[in-house]
């Protein structure tokens, strides 16, 4: 008998804007479907598989969740995509559905392309892309912050066809999305979440529909059975990458960098918070998400920062056996000075 191909959702946005989030609360409320999740995080602390494992929910057992770690999928697909997929597939008991999260620095073009690879396309099809959209973010100016330094340096170097590695992400993975979700509205007014909208429909040509969220709450029924089969309209969609080098070369994140800073107990964790937001601030740091260990408590302190808002709370107990510590992964741009991010984090405590 035919089987019937697993839908698939593929669920991208820029770091911080909400993924995680988003998935963790729709694996809560999936209505008696089982799902299997493809978890790829930049930056090699699992923090998200942790965050998902913990969230105890029947759609989606341990067994379920599985984390590439191994860069971006994106750049990936070969060695770690496909292989995954296939033994995804060669399970007995396979999943009614499939989600992917994409790491934030992910284009999803090569992502979805891989759909139409054969041991692939007969067994399963994109249910759609969802775009996760931080809107403080962009209502902050994040993705189009750096344009005139870009405009000065295309004025001294013809060759430079990049904008700002930020906005390219960001437009790249818009294009892509069958459904847009505008994360963060809490953090916005009516005004705010107006001019948000606009700013979105302007970065792309397509024009997917967009909801609002807060803290990522969509119905399941929004985000699984839009039944589009995306890898067949890979064509409308092409990255910034795809249509600079059509003859195939090769993409990489060479504009973007991360590492882990180990860092002792935090007997003040509110303290170093404080003073975190300040080492952000001053070198433009993207992303820091880890765990840490505060003296005297059971439980670790997640701590997660996107830009300089941090959130930061007691997650689940140190496990047996496992080191308490505190680590921390720290995303920027790729003339971050990670030697100076590193001294002001240490002294931050
Ligand atoms: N205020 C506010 N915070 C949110 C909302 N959604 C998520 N957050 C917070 O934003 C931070 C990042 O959320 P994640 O869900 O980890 O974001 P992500 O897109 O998975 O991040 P990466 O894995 O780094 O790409 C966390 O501290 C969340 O609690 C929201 O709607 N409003």
């Amino acid at each position: 008998m035919l089987q019937q191909k697993i839908p698939a959702t593929v669920i991208t946005g820029f770091l911080g804007a909400g993924k995680t989030t988003m998935i963790r609360n729709l694996l809560q409320n999936a209505g008696g479907k089982r799902i299997a999740l493809i978890i790829n995080e930049f930056g090699d602390l699992g923090v998200d598989g942790d965050v998902l494992k913990g969230c105890g929910a029947e759609a989606c057992t341990e067994d379920d969740i599985i984390e590439l770690t191994n860069g971006c999928i994106c750049c990936t697909v070969a060695d770690d995509f496909i292989p995954t997929m296939s033994k995804l597939l060669e399970r007995e008991n396979r999943p009614d559905h499939i989600v992917i999260e994409t790491s934030g620095l992910a284009l999803p073009q090569p992502l979805v392309a891989a759909f139409n690879w054969p041991e692939i396309k007969t067994q399963v099809t994109v249910d759609g892309v969802i775009t996760v959209v931080d809107s403080a973010a962009v209502a902050a100016g994040r993705f189009a912050d750096d344009h005139d330094r870009v405009d000065a340096l295309r004025v001294e170097d013809d060759n430079l066809d990049h904008e700002s590695p930020l906005e390219e992400l960001f437009e790249d993975q818009l294009t892509a999305a069958d459904l847009i979700v505008l994360n963060k509205t809490d953090l916005l007014d009516a005004a705010g979440i107006q001019t948000v909208r606009d700013e979105v429909a302007s970065r792309t040509a397509r024009k997917p529909s967009m909801i609002e969220a807060k803290n990522g709450e969509v119905a399941a029924a929004v985000l699984l059975g839009l039944g589009v089969g995306t890898e067949d309209d890979i064509a409308n969609r092409k990255s910034h990458h795809e249509l600079e080098h059509e003859n195939g070369e090769e993409h990489d994140h060479d504009e973007f960098d991360s590492f882990v800073v180990e860092l002792p107990a935090l007997s003040d964790p509110s303290a170093f918070i404080e003073r975190l937001k300040g080492v952000i601030a001053e070198h433009d740091v993207l992303r820091i998400k880890g765990f840490a260990d505060v003296p005297g408590k059971p439980l670790r302190l997640l701590i997660q920062a996107v830009g300089s808002r941090i959130d930061n709370y007691f997650e689940r107990a140190w496990a047996p056996g496992e080191v308490r510590g505190t680590r921390l992964v720290v995303i920027g741009l790729h003339d971050m000075d990670e030697q100076a991010v590193r001294a002001a984090i240490a002294a931050a405590v």
